[in-house]
């Protein structure tokens, strides 16, 4: 029998979750543009809505080219951080981790908080500047920008940011952006990649370069295997996680190690594009 009940059920799911996918996928569809832009942007960037920023500097240094990893120092303004801040407050809420198609709290997978903030001029700003990295690709969307709150113990363990799901659509870069970092521990950690040459540059500025404080000692031991960002306010590190081909990076994998003392907060900015698997 037909079930009016399913179908107001499924109504929210086919609007704000595979319309604006179909859309960003497809290209517009025959809806009027004025439904069709605040339906994407619910979820997605979709306008280019003129925008006033003030200048802003980073200073960029390439710690690998596949996959494409790019530490950022002076990401965000201390201004902005100030204003992530203010305009996460009132909106976190337990963390979840998604197995298939549910979510669920599991505090011994990840433990923080996070909270899906509103889109006002300062964090489209932000936006913009994320897409200016990418180089103005006209495929990639922004998701929603979430920050993520991590007090003592707070943790997320090993996982990666692209799921694979879809054949079509995933997230094709991440942007792991430390919003306040008033902590001990709570680094970043990469378990599959190489120390970079650390007699050059500043590297030990970013990374934990004294391998006795990484509480991870066994998988570090062999070949300058993982690397640990340490969490430094208002700096990020950007990466690509995708190849070519549309396949994940194995070497992505990450986790958020536990906060010993004081609070950390991140911003995730992802990115999300064709990834054109075969
Ligand atoms: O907090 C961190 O260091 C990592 C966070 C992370 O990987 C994520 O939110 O996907
Ligand atoms: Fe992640």
């Amino acid at each position: 029998m037909f079930n009016l009940g399913y179908l107001a059920a499924l109504l929210p799911l086919y609007i704000f979750v595979w319309l604006p996918i179909q859309e960003m996928l497809f290209g517009p569809s025959q809806r009027a543009p004025d439904t069709r832009i605040p339906s994407l942007n619910r979820s997605f960037i979709a306008s280019d809505d003129p925008l006033d920023c003030p200048p802003h500097h980073y200073n960029t240094f390439i710690l690998s080219h596949e996959p494409l990893i790019v530490y950022i120092e002076d990401f965000l303004s201390a201004d902005e951080s100030k204003h992530l801040i203010e305009i996460s407050e009132d909106k976190f809420t337990p963390s979840t981790v998604s197995t298939g198609a549910e979510a669920s709290i599991q505090t011994d997978i990840r433990h923080s908080e996070v909270a899906l903030i509103a889109r006002d001029d300062q964090v489209r700003c932000i936006e913009n500047r994320a897409r200016a990295f990418q180089g103005w690709r006209p495929d990639l969307h922004i998701e929603r920008l979430r920050t993520q709150r991590y007090g003592v113990g707070g943790h997320y363990r090993n996982h990666f940011d692209w799921s694979g799901a879809s054949r079509d659509a995933d997230r094709v870069s991440t942007f792991m952006v430390y919003v306040d970092a008033d902590c001990e521990g709570g680094g970043t950690k990469f378990p599959r990649l190489r120390m970079p040459d650390v007699s050059k540059g500043r590297w030990c500025e970013f990374l934990e370069c004294d391998r006795q404080q990484d509480e991870d000692r066994s998988e570090l031991a062999a070949d300058n295997w993982g690397i640990t960002f340490k969490p430094i306010k208002g700096n990020a590190i950007f990466w690509e996680n995708l190849r070519p081909d549309g396949r994940g990076y194995e070497e992505t994998f990450h986790a958020g190690l536990p906060v010993l003392a004081g609070t950390k907060i991140g911003l995730n900015i992802w990115s999300w594009g064709p990834a054109r698997r075969i």
